[in-house]
């Protein structure tokens, strides 16, 4: 239990009906959880509007209501609270109700279109190397030191993300890295908040079906870097042409990275295969198992943040080499009659062409490269075209299939991809619209030496139909096909 008033510090409130010095038992925004004696906080959503269950959640117990309109009837008995941004309310709620436990722990953001979940897990399994107790809140999982639990989104909800800070804080935890999204910043998930650092990685065309435009998702994630306080830092890609503006009106100490500009932290490729990278980074040289130069981004980047937090370079150096490939992200295995197998997370042009770019760099003329892509329903569509333009221009053979479709119809989701194909290279393309038919399609094209690209599920062990998630593990399906066709 907690007052009212306690949980309500620091939220800009219109108005209020009733006492605030009430106790009440615990948050919720889902009127479907509303136990007794709960603050129910009502907010307009992208499918419905939290106003709309007011009453059903005092029905069900909640004797105090958040919400940015009053209902028109108040119920005796019951406190409302008029805020200007119920989402904004929800995450300052959150902290308070937590006890702040991001006060407790040096938290590290990382935004950006591509390596968030990379940049965040590296670290994590870095400073876990160097003897800490770390979190992460990442794609794939969430981490309380060692403990894992089933990550729902990459940023979750403000309740959810302070109630892991929160067991953070009881484990003594001492570092925690999450990504930053921007649907999580545009929603407000991460206000109130106390971060020690942000990291941005790379802007490109994602999510556009979510912000009206490139430069309103620009200026969401830059939104992150104004909002950082002056004892913490910024650390920004010099590469990206959004790199500076991200940091152009940040009070927190700004720090660069590059491997074309002059920054901060630099590197330069010395080798670049399947066996890794080569790299040297302020003059030290440096040994990854990560592969591609997308990937040298990353790790100057986990470079640069563990220097600024303090770890000793030449121990970050030597743990860097030891550092384990994050699942699903360029995650390979080589069958037995010398046919390459990589399942990778690529589901926008820009990490496509980023991973295409870095198999082609790799594999020699006479070894094909088949790609198997797909894009998600109920997600950008204009990024589908733009997709299909790369996979089939750096590829030899392309097989466009099923991704997540969701609740749209695949097939219409292939034809969209298609679009985007030159006439040079419509002979390269081949479309099958269940991805298991298309993964051993591909598995039956392919001759000793070739290589085969899954891209767009990485990590993800679950096809998502109609509101249903079916299990589905690209890289499971993949090795049981070579392994079938004895190739
Ligand atoms: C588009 C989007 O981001 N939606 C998120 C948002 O939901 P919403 O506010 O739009 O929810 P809504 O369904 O319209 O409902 C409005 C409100 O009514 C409430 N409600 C609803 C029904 C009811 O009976 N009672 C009730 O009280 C809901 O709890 C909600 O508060 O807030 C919810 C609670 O935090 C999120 O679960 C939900 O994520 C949905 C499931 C989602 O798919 N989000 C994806 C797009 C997402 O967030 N992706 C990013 C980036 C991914 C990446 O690039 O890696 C991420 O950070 O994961
Ligand atoms: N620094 C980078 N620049 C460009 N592409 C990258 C970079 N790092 C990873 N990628 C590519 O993008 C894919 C996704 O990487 P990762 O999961 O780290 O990104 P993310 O930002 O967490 O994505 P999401 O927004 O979906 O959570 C990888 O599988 C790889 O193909
Ligand atoms: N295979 C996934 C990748 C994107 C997932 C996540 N970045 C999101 O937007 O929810 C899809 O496109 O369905
Ligand atoms: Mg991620």
């Amino acid at each position: 239990m907690m007052i009212l008033k306690d949980i309500l510090y620091k939220v800009t409130i219109n108005a209020v009906v009733g006492s605030t010095s009430i106790s009440v038992n615990k948050i919720e925004f889902d009127s479907r959880q509303i136990k007794k004696n709960d603050v129910f906080v009502a907010i307009s959503g992208t499918i419905t509007d939290g106003h709309k269950f007011i009453e059903k959640a005092i029905a069900d117990g909640a004797i105090a209501i958040v919400c940015e309109t009053l209902p028109k009837s108040l119920e005796e008995g019951v406190t409302y609270i008029e805020v200007a941004n119920s989402n904004q309310a929800l995450a300052y709620m959150a902290a308070n109700y937590y006890q702040h436990p991001s006060e407790n722990l040096k938290l590290i953001g990382v935004t950006g279109t591509n390596g968030k979940t990379t940049v965040t897990s590296l670290l994590y399994q870095l400073f876990k190397k160097a003897g800490y107790k770390v979190g992460l809140l990442s794609t794939v999982k969430v981490m309380v030191d060692d403990k894992t639990f089933r990550a729902t989104h990459t940023t979750p909800d403000s309740l959810t993300i302070n109630k892991y800070l929160k067991m953070m804080n009881d484990e003594g935890v001492e570092f925690c890295f999450m990504e930053v999204s921007s649907h999580g910043i545009h929603q407000s998930r991460t206000e109130g908040l106390k971060f020690a650092g942000g990291i941005f990685t790379n802007l490109s065309h994602d999510h556009l079906d979510y912000h009206d435009s490139f430069a309103e998702y620009r200026d969401v994630k830059k939104a992150f870097f104004d909002g950082l306080p002056k004892d913490a830092f910024a650390l920004s890609n010099m590469d990206d042409k959004n790199g500076l503006v991200m940091l152009q009106n940040t009070v927190a100490k700004k720090y660069t990275y590059a491997l074309k500009n002059y920054s901060d932290y630099r590197a330069q490729i010395l080798e670049n295969e399947f066996g890794g990278l080569l790299l040297k980074v302020n003059d030290n040289e440096l040994w990854t198992r990560l592969i591609g130069s997308f990937n040298a981004y990353n790790i100057l980047a986990i470079y640069g943040a563990a220097d600024l937090l303090g770890l000793e370079s030449e121990e970050v150096l030597r743990l860097i080499s030891e550092l384990e490939n994050v699942s699903g992200r360029f995650q390979y295995f080589i069958s037995e009659e010398k046919i390459t197998a990589i399942v990778d997370y690529a589901h926008t042009p820009d990490a496509l062409k980023n991973v295409l770019e870095t198999i082609n760099n790799i594999r020699t003329k006479n070894e094909e490269l088949i790609t198997i892509v797909g894009c998600g329903g109920d997600r950008d569509k204009t990024k589908r075209p733009k997709m299909a333009h790369i996979a089939s221009a750096l590829s030899t053979k392309v097989i466009f299939t099923s991704d997540n479709p969701r609740s749209e119809v695949p097939e219409t989701i292939i034809e969209d991809m298609e679009k985007g194909v030159e006439p040079q290279n419509f002979k390269k393309t081949l479309s099958i619209t269940d991805r298991k038919q298309a993964i051993k399609t591909a598995c039956q094209m392919a001759e000793a030496k070739d290589i085969i690209l899954i891209a767009g599920k990485g990590h993800e062990t679950y096809q998502e139909i109609k509101g249903e998630r079916f299990d589905f593990d690209d890289y499971k399906i993949v090795r049981e096909f070579l392994k079938q066709l004895q190739k």
